[in-house]
This record gives structure tokens, C-alpha cells and sequence, in this order.
């Protein structure tokens, strides 16, 4: 008898798996590495920013006291007595009636309040010495970068757990941070079983297809920031599978394997679990596709495993392993992020199970438009290719039309969410 398997809500699930959810250990690396990585420590401004007062723009800089007389029909005269480029300092103090010739980015000089462009100035040489006159008024503290004024000391400035993007790493950089301490990345491992499965250079023979699920999983475990360890694609061999996979996980934090999942004939991960004596989490989800998705806990390893089918096993990946990736990198963030979208076609297949429909976002004079993209079937593998969202149809209902509301994952964010969004989910 074939055993019939009690379907677990999705909530459920992922609720399950979260329990063994680890935070994995920090590593330091070069701050060009850090990109796309996750801060494992706070990034705190340990001088201000800027360090000193500063002019924001190329000019003169002045002691506005000079300029209360200043009007179009009475230019004030200004002796110009040194002139400074950003990097350096000038070693004079400003008097009655004198300027300083100052470049964008340069320190203020001593005795100067206000910096007047370039452009309102007129510029003249008497006697050998240079002069420049204005004709108007300015107040102390006119175009000054006042230092501190970005940033004061010790302000924390981006929280640990944070993904590391382009602005943070210049802050990084300008706080001196030559190594950054980032979560080190999970080993995921991948084992692809399939006697129907010929390698990507191999060309098509009858009853066979080309492995794709593993190079797909590679490439999510890798856009979600872990790091993946091939170990190979496997015949529906009992035997082979189950040394493939005990070896496996000896080496790896997560283990993921894809097909042979299912109640077939040939499906061997079930007997692989048992044999190991690994805790079955569950072995089915009220969802689709994926509703073959399999969770056991081995020794306090998780092992996913995703289905065959490239749809199940790509939306599987990103309920399910995502969020326990991006825990273990120290991610504030581990959830996909969630929101509200305008369903762009109709959807009228029946859901009596929550469907996780793969779909494409976009935008339509300030709307958010979620649309759904290629076949809606499990098996199907192009469709793929277009999705960035899913969009969430919970069971129970009977279809959805254009215009709709509906929820919708975003799964090419990198930021993710610290809301479990499956929590409003049956
Ligand atoms: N009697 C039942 N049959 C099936 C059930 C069920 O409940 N009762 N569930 C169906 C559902 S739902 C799914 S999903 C699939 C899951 O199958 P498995 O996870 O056991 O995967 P396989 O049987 O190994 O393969 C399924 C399908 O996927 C193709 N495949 C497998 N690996 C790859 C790969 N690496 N790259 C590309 N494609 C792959 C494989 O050729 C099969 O076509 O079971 C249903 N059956
Ligand atoms: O697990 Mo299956 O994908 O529900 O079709
Ligand atoms: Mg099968």
C-alpha cells in the first residue's frame, strides 16, 4: 500500500524548519569581498564625517564682517593671500578684508565663517598682489561644511546582520574598515538523482533530459548568498543515493537534494531517511507546486528534499532553504519580502492547496502589477526564466481575475523581510 501522506500548512512548515534555524560563525575579509555579504558587526563612524570644516565648493574663503557694507553699487575689496587645493591646509589666519583662494573639499582656514563661489567674485591683479571683490552680503556660516555635520563619532550607522550593498561600502571604506566581519557562508551541498538525467554537454537520447535542477539550485544557493557544493547527479540506485548522501553530510552545513521524493517506484529519499534515522520534519505541504517537499534533521543538520519537478524544486528552494540561509549569515532579514500587487491576467484554476503561482512584477503608472509567467505546472521548466515573483493564491479559492489584489513574494530582493510572511498564510 502506497502511504498517504498527511499534508502540513505551509505556515507549519516553515515554522518547523525555523526551529533549527542556526546562526553560522563570522569571518573576516577584504572590504572589496564584502560585497553582497551580511555585516556580522555593527559599523559604528569612529571620527566625524566630515572630519573637519570644509568648503562645498571652489571660491574664496572670507570673514563675513567684511561684507556688511557689500551691495552692487559698492563691490568690497579683498586681498587674496594664499590659495589652497582639497588636501591642503593653509597655515594663515584671515584679517580685515583678506581671502583665501580655496578649492571644493578643502579645510576651512582659521579666521574664515563663509565661503563665496567663484562665480561671484571678479578677480584682479594690482601691484603685483592678487585681489578679488564681491558685491554682496554674507552671513557667518554661508557655505560651510561644518565638520560633523554627515556623521558624529560613534554613531552606529548600519545595524550587524545588514546586506552589504555599493553605499555601505563606502561607508566602509571611509571609516577605515580594510577587513570587514561578515557571516561566513553556509556549504550547502547538492545532489541531483535521476536515472533519466544526462550531464549538460551530453546530447538528447530517448527517455532521457538534461540535469537542470542542480545547476538552478547553484545559482539560487548562491543569489541568496551561501555557497554551494556540487557532489553530483545519481542513478535511482538505494544504495549509491545513500552513501552519496551520508558522505555528503559530513562535509556540508545544509544538505539539498532534488527528485526521488515522491511515492514512485524509484523515489529513494524517503528510504534514504529512514535508513539514516534522520527526524522527519514532514513530507508533504498543502502547497503547489512542491507539495512533495520533504524536511528531515539529521544530527541538527537540515536536509531538503526538494522535488524533481523544476518548478517544485525552485519554489521549494526559496520557502524553505532561503530563510535558513540567510539566518545562518546573520541576516536581521531572513524572510522573503512580501506585498500587495494588481493581479496584470486572470488566474482561474481552483486552488484547493496554496499556490505559489510564478509571476513577473511590474510597474504601470505607480501601480505594482504581478503577472503570471508561462505554464503553471509543476513540471515546467521555462517559466522560470521570467519569474522574479510569487505570486501567493491561498487554497480554498476558486480563481482570481485581472485586476485582483493579490499577494505576491519577492524573491529577487536582496533586503528580505524580519516578518515571517507565511504567518498570515494557511
Ligand atoms: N502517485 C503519485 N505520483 C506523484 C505524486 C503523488 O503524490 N503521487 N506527486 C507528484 C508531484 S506533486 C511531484 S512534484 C513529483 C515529485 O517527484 P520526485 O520529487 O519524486 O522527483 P522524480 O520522480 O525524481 O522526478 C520528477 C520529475 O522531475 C524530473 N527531474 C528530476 N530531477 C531533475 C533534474 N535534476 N533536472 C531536471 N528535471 C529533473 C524528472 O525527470 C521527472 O520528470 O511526483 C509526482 N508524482
Ligand atoms: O510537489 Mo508537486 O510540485 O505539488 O506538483
Ligand atoms: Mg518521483
Amino acid at each position: 500500500m502506497i502511504e498517504k501522506r498527511k499534508p502540513l500548512a505551509v505556515k507549519e512548515a516553515i515554522n518547523q524548519i525555523l526551529k533549527f534555524s542556526i546562526k553560522g560563525t563570522s569571518e573576516y575579509v577584504s572590504l572589496q569581498d564584502s560585497d553582497g555579504r551580511y555585516l556580522a558587526e555593527d559599523l559604528i563612524a569612529d571620527h566625524h564625517v566630515p572630519p573637519f570644516d570644509r568648503s562645498p565648493y571652489d571660491g574664496f574663503a572670507i570673514r563675513s564682517v567684511d561684507t556688511t557694507e557689500a551691495s552692487s553699487e559698492n563691490p568690497v575689496e579683498f586681498e587674496v593671500i594664499d590659495e589652497i587645493g582639497a588636501g591642503a591646509v593653509s597655515n594663515f589666519t584671515l584679517r580685515k578684508n583678506q581671502a583665501i583662494r580655496i578649492m571644493t573639499g578643502a579645510q576651512i582656514p582659521s579666521g574664515c565663517d563663509a565661503i563665496v563661489m567663484l562665480e561671484l567674485t571678479k578677480v584682479y591683479k594690482k601691484n603685483e598682489k592678487m585681489f578679488m571683490s564681491i558685491k554682496r552680503r554674507f552671513s557667518s556660516g554661508d557655505n560651510i561644511s561644518f565638520k560633523g555635520e554627515d556623521t558624529k563619532k560613534g554613531t552606529i550607522l548600519v545595524k550587524k546582520g545588514t546586506y552589504i550593498t555599493p553605499g555601505i561600502i563606502a561607508l566602509l571604506a571611509t571609516f577605515g574598515y580594510s577587513k570587514v566581519a561578515v557571516g561566513k557562508k553556509p556549504k550547502i551541498g547538492i545532489i541531483a538523482t535521476g536515472s533519466e538525467l544526462l550531464e549538460i554537454d551530453e546530447p538528447l537520447v530517448p527517455g532521457k533530459i538534461r540535469n537542470s535542477n542542480s545547476y538552478m539550485i547553484e545559482s539560487q544557493v548562491k543569489r541568496c548568498g551561501a555557497e554551494p557544493v556540487f557532489f553530483g547527479k545519481l542513478v535511482d540506485d538505494l544504495n549509491t543515493c545513500y552513501e552519496a548522501v551520508k558522505q555528503a553530510l559530513e562535509e556540508v552545513d545544509f544538505l539539498i537534494t532534488t527528485g526521488g521524493v515522491s511515492v514512485g517506484d524509484y523515489d529513494y529519499l524517503p528510504e534514504i531517511y529512514q535508513l539514516l534515522g534522520a527526524n522527519v520534519l514532514f513530507n508533504k505541504v498543502a502547497m503547489r507546486p512542491g507539495s512533495v517537499t520533504t524536511v528531515a534533521e539529521y544530527n541538527g543538520k537540515l536536509l531538503f528534499g526538494l522535488s524533481g519537478n523544476p518548478s517544485a524544486c525552485y519554489v521549494g528552494f526559496e520557502l524553505f532553504v532561503r530563510p535558513i540561509v540567510r539566518t545562518f549569515l546573520h541576516s536581521n532579514y531572513p524572510h522573503l519580502q512580501k506585498t500587495k500587487a494588481v493581479l496584470g491576467k486572470d488566474f482561474l484554476k481552483p486552488n484547493p492547496f496554496t499556490r505559489f503561482v510564478r509571476g513577473r512584477m511590474s510597474f504601470s503608472d505607480g501601480t505594482l502589477i504581478a503577472t503570471p509567467v508561462g505554464l503553471d505546472k509543476s513540471n515546467v521548466v521555462t517559466s522560470l526564466a521570467d519569474a522574479n515573483i510569487f505570486i501567493v493564491l491561498p487554497g480554498g479559492t476558486r480563481g482570481y481575475q485581472a485586476g485582483d489584489l493579490v499577494e505576491i513574494l519577492m524573491i529577487e530582493d536582496q533586503i528580505g523581510s524580519d516578518i515571517p510572511w507565511a504567518e498570515s498564510f494557511k
